[in-house]
């Protein structure tokens, strides 16, 4: 039996600013770091104990796992950050205030762009100041990998490979592993690990800075899923 925890990283600054994210690097809020940490709690509460860690490369998933770690007396667990992990690209979306773009196309476009499965917001130009193409933190991908906007499937495919090279490998070995990301590129990987048709994956949200705890078996099926409480 292996476990894996999915933790959202806590409320970030542009959560409570209510901002399209994305693949901007904002930081965590106070109420966030609280959350974080209390995630951490929980996680040491429930005596589980990891082997490997995984998060992005944006500040604000690091920092939520660094925390847990912290809390939970585990901060020598080996780490790696991957790009794979980030938020799903919001395009042009990226730095907007979520209830002034509703106000601008509609409710109903702005609730397509945030949770349909295979619906592309705008594309972002490269030259906006929202871009990452000039983030040094990419410089080792082909400048064409670097998302110019993404749905959740795209996110999902690019969140894949990792799975397939990393986690899903640890799972196989006995290993427990812990994920701190993001919102949408947690709920591809929930799409995945739950067989979730695209429709009804529109339905699932995932709350700041609560662990998600699966427990599989020898073959990787799942064989308990625990959302430990706030
Ligand atoms: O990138 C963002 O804006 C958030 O992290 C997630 O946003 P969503 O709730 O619109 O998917």
């Amino acid at each position: 039996m292996s476990k894996l925890v999915l933790i959202r990283h806590g409320q970030s600054a542009w959560n409570l600013a209510n901002r399209f994210t994305g693949w901007i690097d904002v930081d965590l809020s106070d109420e966030g770091v609280k959350e974080a940490k209390n995630a951490g709690k929980l996680i040491k509460e429930h005596g589980l104990e990891f082997d490997q860690a995984y998060t992005s490369v944006l500040t604000r998933a690091i920092k939520t796992l660094h925390y847990v770690l912290e809390e939970s007396d585990q901060l020598w667990v080996p780490e790696m950050k991957t790009w794979r992990l980030n938020e799903r690209h919001y395009g042009g979306l990226q730095g907007l205030n979520k209830t002034k773009t509703a106000e601008k196309y509609g409710k109903k476009q702005v609730h397509i762009w945030r949770r349909s499965y295979d619906v592309l917001p705008p594309k972002i130009d490269d030259d906006s100041k929202y871009s990452q193409v000039h983030d040094r933190r990419y410089a080792n991908l082909d400048p064409h990998i670097i998302p110019r906007t993404e749905n959740l499937k795209v996110c999902l495919a690019r969140v894949m490979p990792f799975w397939e090279d990393h986690i899903a490998p640890d799972l196989l070995a006995g290993k427990n592993v812990v994920i701190a990301a993001h919102g949408n590129s947690l709920r591809a990987l929930t799409k995945y690990i739950e067989n979730i048709s695209d429709a009804d994956i529109m339905n699932l949200e995932m709350k700041t800075g609560e662990p998600v705890v699966y427990t599989f078996d020898k073959k990787l099926n799942v064989v308990n899923k625990e959302k430990l409480d706030k």
